[in-house]
Formats: C-alpha cells, sequence, structure tokens
C-alpha cells in the first residue's frame, strides 16, 4: 500500500517546449533527483526514474524545481495579459489548458481507441445487460471498458435529477460530457440510459469527433419490456403510481440512423452474449479495438 500523502513530494519537473500542445525538442537541463520515500513507493507509483515514454513523446526528466516553472516551460498559449480567454455557459476568463501526454498516446497504452458506445432503448430493453456482457467480452479481449449506467449515475452525481423532461435532458447532457472524457482517456465507455429524446442524444453524438459515437438501439416492442418488468415498474405505472413513466405516459423517440440495431421479439431473442458480440464486431471492423 502506497501512502501517497504522508511521503514527501516528488518533484517531477519537465522543461518542455510547448507548441501545440507537443513536447518538442528542449534542451533538457541537468537532471535533479528527489530522493524517494524509504518503502520504494516509486516502483509502485509506475515513476521509474522520472521517466514516462510514449509513441510521440521523449522521455519527461527530472529537472531542478525551480526551472520547471510555467515561464520556462511554456510558449504562452495561455494569456498572460488577459486575451484569449473564453467564456462557456456560464463561465467566465477561463482557458483550456493543454498538456503533452494527448488522447493518441493513451490509446498507444491501452492499444485501442477511445469511444462512446452508447445503448439507448425503452426500459427493460436489456440495456444493463449488453453493456455487461459487452464490458465482460471486451475485458476478455483486454480491452478496457467503463459503463456509464443511467440508473447508476443517478446514485450519485445526477442524483439531483428527476425525470420529468428538462431534467432527463441534464441527466443525458452530463452523461455525455462525462462519457466524453472517459473517450478521451482512450476507454471504450459504454453509456446505458433510456435517453428518450433523439435531440438530447444527437447533442452527445456532437460533442464527440465523428465516428466515436456509436449509437446502439434497442429495438425491443414495449410488450416485451413491461412482460419483463424485472422491477415492477411498469405495474407501477399503469396502476398510475408512478407518473411520466417512459413508453407508458411519457415519449421515446427512436434512433433514426443508429450504428447498431438489437432487434428482440418474443420468438426471436439475441442471447446477451449474441447482442455483445454484434456490437464488438462493428468495433474490430471500425478500427476501435487496436491503437
Ligand atoms: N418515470 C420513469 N421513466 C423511466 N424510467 C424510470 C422512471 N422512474 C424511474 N425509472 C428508472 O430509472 C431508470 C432510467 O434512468 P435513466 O437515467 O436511464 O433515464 S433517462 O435517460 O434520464 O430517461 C430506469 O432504469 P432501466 O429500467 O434500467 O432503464 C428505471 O428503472
Ligand atoms: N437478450 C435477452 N434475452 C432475454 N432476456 C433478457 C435479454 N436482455 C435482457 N433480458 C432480461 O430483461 C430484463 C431487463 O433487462 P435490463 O438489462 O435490466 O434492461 P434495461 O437496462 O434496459 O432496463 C432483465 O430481467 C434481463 O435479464
Amino acid at each position: 500500500m502506497v501512502a501517497v500523502r504522508a511521503a514527501p513530494p516528488l518533484i517531477c519537473g519537465a522543461s518542455p517546449d510547448f507548441e501545440s500542445g507537443k513536447l518538442m525538442s528542449p534542451p533538457i537541463p541537468k537532471p535533479v533527483f528527489v530522493p524517494f520515500p524509504a518503502n520504494g513507493s516509486g516502483s509502485n507509483l509506475g515513476l521509474n526514474g522520472c521517466s514516462v515514454r510514449s509513441s510521440s513523446l521523449g522521455p519527461f526528466k527530472a529537472v531542478e524545481e525551480s526551472t520547471a516553472s510555467l515561464e520556462n516551460g511554456r510558449t504562452p498559449a495561455a494569456p498572460v495579459n488577459g486575451k484569449g480567454l473564453h467564456q462557456i455557459g456560464k463561465s467566465t476568463n477561463i482557458l483550456w489548458h493543454r498538456c503533452p501526454v494527448e488522447k493518441v498516446d493513451r490509446q498507444e497504452l491501452l492499444q485501442q481507441k477511445g469511444c462512446v458506445i452508447w445503448i439507448t432503448g425503452l426500459s427493460g430493453s436489456g440495456k444493463s445487460t449488453l453493456a455487461c456482457a459487452l464490458s465482460r467480452g471486451l475485458h476478455s479481449r483486454g480491452n478496457l471498458t467503463y459503463i456509464l449506467d443511467g440508473d447508476n449515475v443517478r446514485h450519485g452525481i445526477n442524483n439531483d435529477l428527476s425525470f420529468k423532461a428538462e431534467d432527463r435532458a441534464e441527466n443525458i447532457r452530463r452523461i455525455g460530457e462525462v462519457a466524453k472524457l472517459f473517450a478521451d482517456a482512450g476507454i471504450i465507455c459504454i453509456a446505458s440510459l433510456i435517453s428518450p429524446y433523439r435531440k438530447d442524444r444527437d447533442a452527445c453524438r456532437a460533442l464527440l469527433p465523428e465516428g466515436d459515437f456509436i449509437e446502439v438501439f434497442m429495438d425491443v416492442p414495449l410488450q416485451v419490456c413491461e412482460a419483463r418488468d424485472p422491477k415492477g415498474l411498469y405495474k407501477l405505472a399503469r396502476a398510475g403510481k408512478i407518473k411520466g413513466f417512459t413508453g407508458i405516459d411519457d415519449p421515446y423517440e427512436p434512433p433514426l440512423n443508429c450504428e447498431v440495431l438489437i432487434r428482440q421479439r418474443k420468438d426471436e431473442c439475441a442471447s446477451p452474449t449474441e447482442m455483445a458480440e454484434t456490437v464488438i464486431s462493428y468495433l474490430e471492423e471500425k478500427g476501435y479495438l487496436q491503437a
């Protein structure tokens, strides 16, 4: 167990010459290594010699603390004098901070491409089942995935949101933004939520580079979902005990152009593994399962 907080700070600076966020070839100052804690936590932290390699980067070297300053390290894409600041939504005077370790480097490390698999469909259509089968299938192939399940996310960061239209829209927007971060991390992010409105899903699609948002539609008739009713929610909705339940008294807008269609009928129902394999073949064909 590495007690990072208790350890003396590891000072690991670099002398990067940032241009478009990429590391150029800076004159590398004489390295100064700060002593590691006696417990050898350095290797556990994966910071051997404070040198990290990736395809497009040279090694980072430990440098004297005083030279690892902002002015030494960076070409000012940053506005020292207040120029180039943005307003995004209600945030004023903000600036995008770039890092020389980029998505492409993380993808190289993970040997896959970050993307978002967006599973949409009615409650009971099998979204979570597919998400899990897919995660399992990809994990066993050595791919890193993470599931953002609507139900689960509502237990945490989205627990302030109800099921009225504007709250569903905000739920989808936030999950879309978080999914985008996961994809940028190089992870195959599986978002599984009803996301009933087309325009909200399309807005999430627009957050990502072309091709990186893969919409999977669970095309399962309401009657099948209702017959499954694993949580008893349809029964409650039919009894009027849940208002605004998707498919009962709240709308669901099916995708017009999804990347993957999973059709299930009472008499033709692919197994979870088969559904997952369909998505995996799509990813394979589009090159997402390699860097
Ligand atoms: N009114 C209403 N309508 C639909 N669903 C409801 C509702 N109230 C609670 N639930 C339960 O919440 C789960 C859906 O949450 P999501 O975040 O996926 O919904 S949404 O995308 O914001 O529409 C959904 O989970 P799944 O069955 O896994 O889809 C339901 O269990
Ligand atoms: N391909 C499938 N074949 C048969 N049953 C399924 C299949 N996918 C899901 N189910 C069942 O349907 C129910 C709802 O699945 P779930 O994944 O929870 O749906 P959702 O996340 O869309 O609400 C569960 O009882 C699950 O076991």
